[in-house]
């Protein structure tokens, strides 16, 4: 059975173009003017683009003394009727854990899937035998590994382990993530505030400042250099951060950075909003900043500094909230955002100017499936791409609200936003997934994305850090030793 887009404009990261999509087995299989096919669906009006790929999700995700509440069911239900058709979570070792053993955790969890969707492994501690495991995580086509620098005495991992980790995922052709926030500083922090009486969720913000991040940006960016691996920087929210960033893309350095659609578009007064329930719902690390800030991350995405949004979407009810009643450390942290993401982004990005439509398709899809080493699989329209894709309808409009979105959880932090911008269809490998404001495709549907170890930029990385390697210099009469 295939089926054809008809009426529509493409919208890549680089084309805009009238053209019709046939698919067949789940691919695209032709691009053209009056092509035919079993089923028809209309694009009159609409865009067609390649689905949104969120690169950064915690589905099911232990944390902080519970789970979070959406899983890989709601989850990716919540995904695809938001345009996104692909979602990288976290496999999470304990520290101690096999990395082995945490994949098949994660393998089972994700079984009910409704799209596609990748792992990174996180290294949340370290040793031979997670340097041994590291290697065979690479096989299965599990390339990017994550690193905590804060959750100081849960998932921190300290310099000389994050150095060591660094080499071996270098060695291994993969890219290195970070979570770039200074854990030292803000356990200090915490402490302090605490004693001194700020209990209330407005604390966390307090005890996580923009140099927190700024520092631990920069600190992940040298020892990324010194250990020849191209570095991914998760949620940056700040221009101390941003600004590590750019400086280190303008040196050379393969650095990228994710901007998360809640830094860009909800700021820090949330914090001080004097409903507890308002302010702690919308805790999470790194915390919302002010304007200043989200005016930087929206002109890095523009000026090509920051290279996509994600939403780190790690929803946690109320109830889960209120265990930090007396104590902001013990919220747990995380919001979600997978079914607002394009939307949100169309809305404030698109419709204000601050990004073309096919600056929209890089950062919410493209660039993340060229980082992440699936592209052209996915991330393109394209002969032979994956069909997953969103018919987008610009003149579509709504108010998000908690009642009868997709995620489990009893609240939106975007609660109230007025958007414009949504899809009409969104099709995973050619089964139409979300149509008329439903999910179709199956529990179950979604398939695991091996992503294969060695793209280009870690052989031009090797390539360079062999020819720049430090050699003995030859001196007539004395023998280098030791060699
Ligand atoms: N971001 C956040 O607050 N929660 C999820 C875990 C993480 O990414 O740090
Ligand atoms: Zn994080
Ligand atoms: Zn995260």
């Amino acid at each position: 059975m295939s089926t054809v887009i008809k009426n529509g404009t493409i919208v890549t990261a680089d084309l805009t173009y009238a053209a019709d999509v046939l698919i067949e087995g789940g691919k695209i299989a032709a691009i053209g003017k009056g092509l035919v096919g079993d089923e028809v669906l209309d694009a009159t009006g609409c865009y067609i683009m390649p689905g949104g790929i969120d690169p950064h999700t915690h589905l099911e995700m232990p944390f902080m003394g519970t789970y979070s509440s959406d899983d890989f069911e709601s989850g990716t239900r919540a995904a695809l009727a938001g345009g996104t058709t692909m979602v990288v979570d976290f496999a999470l070792p304990n520290p101690g854990q096999s990395l082995l053993d945490a994949l098949k955790v994660w393998d089972n969890k994700s079984g009910r899937a409704h799209c596609d969707y990748s792992f990174h492994m996180a290294v949340t501690w370290w040793g031979e035998q997670v340097f041994e495991e590291m290697a065979e995580v690479v096989d299965r086509g599990i390339t990017s590994f994550k690193h905590f620098m804060a959750y100081k005495g849960s998932l921190m991992v300290n310099d000389d382990e994050m150095f060591s980790s660094f080499r071996r995922v270098g060695d291994l052709g993969g890219v290195a993530l970070v979570h770039a926030e200074n854990g030292d500083v803000v356990a200090e922090l915490s402490a302090r505030l605490l004693a001194e009486g700020n209990t209330g969720p407005e604390g966390h913000a307090y005890s996580r400042p923009p140099q927190v991040e700024g520092e631990a940006t920069n600190r992940a960016i040298m020892i990324a250099d010194m250990a020849g691996v191209p570095l991914y920087v998760v949620h940056t929210s700040c221009e101390e951060s941003h600004e590590a960033i750019r400086r280190a893309r303008q040196a050379g350095k393969r650095v990228w950075g994710e901007p998360l659609i809640q830094h860009l578009t909800l700021d820090e007064s949330e914090y001080f909003n004097p409903d507890w329930d308002h302010a702690a719902r919308r805790v999470m690390s790194p915390p919302f900043r002010n304007k200043a800030h989200q005016d930087s991350l929206w002109n890095g995405l523009a000026a090509g500094s920051l290279s996509c949004v994600a939403t780190d979407h790690c929803a946690f009810t109320s109830a889960q909230k209120r265990t930090g009643i007396g104590d902001f450390t013990k919220i747990p942290n995380g919001t979600g955002g997978l079914e607002d993401r394009l939307p949100m982004l169309w809305t404030h990005g698109v419709n204000t100017g601050r990004l073309t439509p096919n600056e929209f398709v890089a950062v919410t899809s493209t660039n993340i499936a060229k980082i992440l080493n699936m592209y052209p699989k996915k991330g393109a329209v394209l002969v032979g791409s994956d069909a997953d894709l969103v018919i987008w309808d610009p003149e579509a409009e709504k108010v998000i609200s908690a009642k009868g979105q997709q995620s489990a959880i009893d609240y939106n932090v975007f609660e109230g936003q007025h958007v414009k911008g949504l899809p009409r269809y969104t099709l995973s490998r050619g089964v139409v997934a979300w149509r008329d404001g439903k999910i179709e495709s199956p529990e179950g549907h979604g398939e695991f994305v091996a992503r294969p170890a060695r793209p280009a930029v870690n052989r031009a990385l090797s390539a360079w850090k062999e020819l720049t390697a430090p050699r003995p210099v030859q001196r007539a009469g004395i023998p280098v030793s030791g060699v």
